[in-house]
């Protein structure tokens, strides 16, 4: 019998990729391309969206070189994406009337402010799951309209399209047949009503967003449409926002499982089930994925938006580090400094804080601090930030989490996960297989292909370690205290 390929695009903030998986949810070929990053004003953050659909293609194109696998043999797509980012494209021409507003940029917050002087966070949290922040794409969609010229007016007349990186990839490899997104996708923007499961009329008139602009949106697991290249078509069986689909891949398609994953930021994701358990302490309710005749699942989640992005930092701005991995050696090497704690503010804080305005700093420094010291606590943040989200993510459910499964580029580093289970106090579980994101999108789509059955997904995950906590809990507690009052003097609201 001839073998069954999937393909998983994997779009994320740093780099496009595409990733070939066999029957057996094992990878057979990758290719990625870097993301140019724009940044045309202090706290603006654009990508090219034609560049992200070059590179789509591309990729797409040197995996099945690579491989020597024929078109013919690939059974389904799955897309997986940054999420969202936000945008704007000309319904006719298929051109973007502007770079796409990535999930990091802050330019937003005015218009959040106004959002939030009308009284609208209740009803905000209570029907999309989210809060007021310029994180989620509907204020960038809205300033987009406010900002290119005539555009306002192109959108009324429908001649404008609005989508998150996976409808705009689903657009361009369509050839501008379809229009849409799935039920993940759809809960990042603000528009998007979690419990009716449609756009929010009232969200979307108090921004003035023409409901025609927006897309159709589907179940994560079904036909998106095909994708038209080189004289071939494939269809597209898959599609969910990169952190649902790392949930997905982690084999979170049961309550109770956490994931973290630590890419250009980290993000904590827990499945509640069908029960959308709405957050008391700072985290967002979103959707964790939807599959044909089951009932949604939602999925608390902490998104804390510098993760891996402060080692960049530390490589690109500071210049202290070569590469990202090199911090794992220099962590183990370097004596704890007790009070110097960095706090990654760069984009301002999320959750469980939510504060747009907050800018990083650093707190601690004496004459013994060093460029180790200041890695070592770079490393540490993630950690340390980690914390926050888990502690709001076990008081909003009133039970301890038992285990955490990470992925993600940074959780490749011994020192960041063994840290992290001590200041958890809670083991960490790292798979074999770290590129989970793209399993998931692939997951997505083989199982609407028939490729697999739901029970079967999890027969492939292997463990590659087990992080068990071994810190003093005085040492645990005391390392915490001091970066809770690092964050009280980060806010932007600090005496
Ligand atoms: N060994 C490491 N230690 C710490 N951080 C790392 C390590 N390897 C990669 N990273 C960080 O992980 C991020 C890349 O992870 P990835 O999952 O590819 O991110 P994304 O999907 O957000 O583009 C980068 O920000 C990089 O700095
Ligand atoms: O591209 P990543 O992996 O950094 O993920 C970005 C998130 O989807 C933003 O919400």
């Amino acid at each position: 019998m001839a073998k069954k390929y999937i393909i998983a695009f994997d779009q994320g903030t740093t780099s496009t990729r595409t990733i070939l998986f066999d029957e057996h949810a094992k990878v057979v070929a990758i290719s990625q391309k870097e993301l140019t990053q724009h940044h045309p004003e202090s706290g603006w953050v654009e990508h090219d969206p034609m560049e992200i659909f070059r590179d789509q293609q591309a990729t797409f194109r040197e995996v099945l070189k690579t491989s020597g696998i024929s078109i013919e043999a690939i059974t389904g797509i799955g897309i997986t994406n940054q999420r969202e980012t936000t945008v704007v494209w000309n319904k006719k021409t298929g051109e973007p009337i502007y770079n796409a507003i990535v999930w990091l940029d802050n330019r937003t917050h005015e218009i959040c402010d106004r959002l939030k002087k009308k009284g609208l966070q209740t009803y905000i949290a209570e029907n999309t799951g989210l809060v007021i922040d310029s994180y989620f794409s509907g204020t960038k969609l809205a300033w987009i309209l406010d900002h290119v010229k005539g555009a306002r007016e192109k959108a009324e007349k429908g001649e404008l399209l609005f989508g998150t990186i996976d409808s705009w990839l689903i657009y361009k490899f369509t050839k501008g047949k379809q229009h849409v997104t799935d039920h993940t996708n759809a809960s990042r923007t603000l528009l998007y009503n979690i419990k009716e499961l449609q756009w929010d009329g009232r969200i979307l008139d108090v921004l003035k967003i023409p409901k025609g602009m927006l897309p159709l949106v589907q179940t994560s697991s079904s036909y998106f449409g095909d994708v038209d290249i080189d004289g071939h078509r494939i269809p597209i069986l898959g599609v969910a926002g990169d952190q649902q689909a790392a949930l997905f891949g982690q084999g979170g398609f049961t309550p109770g499982i956490a994931k973290n994953t630590y890419g250009t930021g980290c993000f904590m994701l827990l499945n509640t089930g069908t029960e959308a358990v709405s957050s008391k302490n700072g985290l967002l309710t979103t959707i964790a994925c939807s599959l044909p005749d089951t009932e949604i699942q939602y999925a608390l989640e902490g998104s804390i938006f510098i993760g891996g992005a402060s080692i960049q930092w530390l490589r690109d701005n500071l210049l202290l580090i070569k590469n990202a991995s090199e911090t794992e050696s220099i962590c183990e090497e370097t004596q704890e400094l007790k009070d110097l704690y960095v706090v990654p503010a760069f984009a301002g804080l999320g959750a469980p804080y939510w504060d747009s305005e907050a800018k990083g700093a650093m707190y601690g420094l004496t004459l013994d601090t060093g460029k180790n010291e200041i890695i070592k606590a770079t490393v540490e943040a993630l950690a340390l930030q980690t914390k926050d989200v888990l502690n709001a993510m076990q008081q909003d459910c009133n039970k301890k989490v038992q285990q955490l499964q990470v992925d993600g580029g940074a959780s490749a580093n011994n020192y960041l996960m063994q840290f992290q289970a001590d200041m958890l106090n809670v083991p960490v579980e790292r798979p074999k297989m770290l590129e989970v994101t793209a399993l998931g999108a692939a997951f997505l789509a083989g199982l609407h292909a028939g490729v697999w059955e739901l029970s079967e997904l999890n027969k492939s995950r292997e463990i590659e370690r087990l992080f068990q906590p071994i810190m003093d809990n005085l040492v645990r507690e005391e390392k915490y205290k001091g970066w809770l009052t690092a964050i009280e003097r980060t806010k932007s609201n600090h005496e």
